[in-house]
């Protein structure tokens, strides 16, 4: 079993750490973030993700795994540093790695002869061959595709293992990379070992390609109202064709969350700063700026001119299980809602304090309460379940606009609501 440190205790970072510990390492999990460091030590963990604070308390308990407050105890004495730094969206569009700079310069100095750097966080392709250039150590790059909400599962059962070391094919540190992919044995994953260029470009191509397969199908969705076809209908005959399969074509309010808006940005910068034109993931990108103000537009039709028009908007996450709010589309429709002078409630299951426009409220009944209408902007399965004929008589008006298309048509019709759901013929 190897001696690992983690840099970053963030949704990467501390579910890198949490699961290495649960396959059997001792792992030294570093933040700069006092805080988070020590609520993490007494297995206080903030995130919403099923079974990763069990994970914590586990490694905890068995002494391997512990917190520190600054990196030099998880660059120490450790086989292998997993660097799980943010690399948010820079001025121009480019990925930001003033964090991950930072961790190598760190790490220059520190780590042990023997030791594999390894970078977990999403870096543009050249960016392990480039740190390599300058350290005097093994770097390689490790991808990593977790989902919020699933990170744990996603982590200790991936679909794939990728590991990518510098030079054509990953010739100079393939030992390295094989060695970093060992690591995962446990999971079962197949392992790919590439040149480390492929490896970092194996992400952003995911992340990009499942965000087109959105945008493509919130266009869709958007073509089967003015033909009167059901989207839902529409997906399902396409996911029977295996080659297209069924995940990621259900429309919404648009994508967003802490990856896709500033990876599909970071690939389109890469491109255009090495003169390929893209235009596929330009148009991706576009028609999901353009997708909240299609839904503002459902619901000005619905409700006419949206000045003092009270909404109330449940789901404020970027999707469901999750309480992250980072990117997310129902938070772009709220201020375009706000901006045209709505005034607006709101609702979700893990969030508390309001949130820019939205006063949020401790249940969805207490949102609409006098509201002239309800936009359902995050896939919450509660939703679905909600009484409609007691939010009939809490409600002022009578429209439901279901970005989601979550909710049962009729139980919503039958208690009087007019139902407006994406892509589908208004019930
Ligand atoms: N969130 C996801 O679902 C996900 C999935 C796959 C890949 N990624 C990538 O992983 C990387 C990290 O993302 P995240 O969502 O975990 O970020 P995050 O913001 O949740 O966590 C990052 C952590 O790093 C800490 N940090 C910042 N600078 C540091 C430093 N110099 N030393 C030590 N700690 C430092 C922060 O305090 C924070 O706790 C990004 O590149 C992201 O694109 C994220
Ligand atoms: O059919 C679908 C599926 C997703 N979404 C939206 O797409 C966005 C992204 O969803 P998801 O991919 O589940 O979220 P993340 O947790 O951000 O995960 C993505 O981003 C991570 C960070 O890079 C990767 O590791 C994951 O593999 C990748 O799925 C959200 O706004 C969802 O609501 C839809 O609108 N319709």
């Amino acid at each position: 079993m190897a001696r690992i440190g983690v840099i970053g205790a963030g949704y990467v970072g501390l579910t890198t750490a949490a699961c290495f510990a649960r396959l059997g390492h001792t792992v030294v999990c570093a933040d700069v973030d006092e805080a988070k460091v020590s609520a993490l030590s007494r297995a206080s963990v903030g995130a919403h993700e099923p079974r990763l604070a069990e994970l914590v308390a586990e490694g905890l308990g068995t002494g391997r795994l512990r917190f520190v407050l600054g990196n030099r105890a998880a660059l120490a004495d450790v086989d292998f540093v997993f660097v799980c730094v943010p690399t948010p969206t820079g001025p121009d569009g480019a990925a930001d790695l003033t964090f991950v700079d930072a961790v190598l310069d760190e790490a220059r100095g520190t780590v042990g002869p023997d030791c594999v750097i390894v970078i977990k966080s999403t870096v543009p392709a050249g960016t392990t061959e480039r740190v390599a250039a300058v350290i005097d150590r093994p770097v390689v790059s490790n991808p990593e595709f977790l989902r919020e909400g699933h990170a744990v599962d996603d982590f200790l059962r991936p679909q794939r293992v990728v590991v990518g070391a510098p030079g054509p094919r990953g010739a100079a540190g393939r030992e390295a990379a094989v060695r970093v992919a060992e690591l995962y044995a446990g999971t079962g994953a197949p392992a790919i070992v590439t040149d480390s260029a492929s490896a970092e470009l194996v992400k952003y191509a995911s992340n990009c390609f499942l965000a087109m397969k959105l945008s493509y199908v919130n266009s869709l969705a958007e073509l089967c109202e003015r033909v009167g076809a059901d989207v839902s209908d529409v997906t399902e005959g396409m996911s029977l064709d295996d080659r297209i399969g069924g995940a990621f074509l259900s429309p919404g309010p648009g994508w967003g969350g802490s990856c896709f808006p500033k990876d599909t940005r970071a690939l389109l910068s890469t491109a255009e700063s090495l003169d390929v034109d893209f235009p596929l993931l330009r148009a991706t990108i576009d028609t999901n700026h353009a997708q909240a103000h299609r839904v503002v537009g459902l619901v000005r039709d619905a409700v006419g001119p949206l000045r003092g028009a009270r909404l109330a908007l449940l789901g404020l996450t970027f999707k469901a299980g999750t309480d992250d709010l980072r990117d997310s589309p129902a938070l772009a429709t709220a201020t375009l809602l706000a901006a045209e002078g709505a005034v607006l409630t709101g609702y979700d299951p893990c969030v508390s304090a309001d949130c820019g426009p939205v006063r949020v409220l401790p249940s969805a009944e207490e949102a609409a309460r006098d509201a002239d209408a309800l936009v359902i902007l995050t896939e919450w399965p509660e939703f679905a379940d909600l009484d409609w004929e007691d939010m009939a008589s809490t409600m002022t008006g009578r429209s439901v606009v279901d970005t989601r298309n979550l909710l049962p048509p009729a139980k919503v019709t039958e208690a009087g609501f007019h139902l407006v759901p994406l892509g589908r013929p208004t019930p």
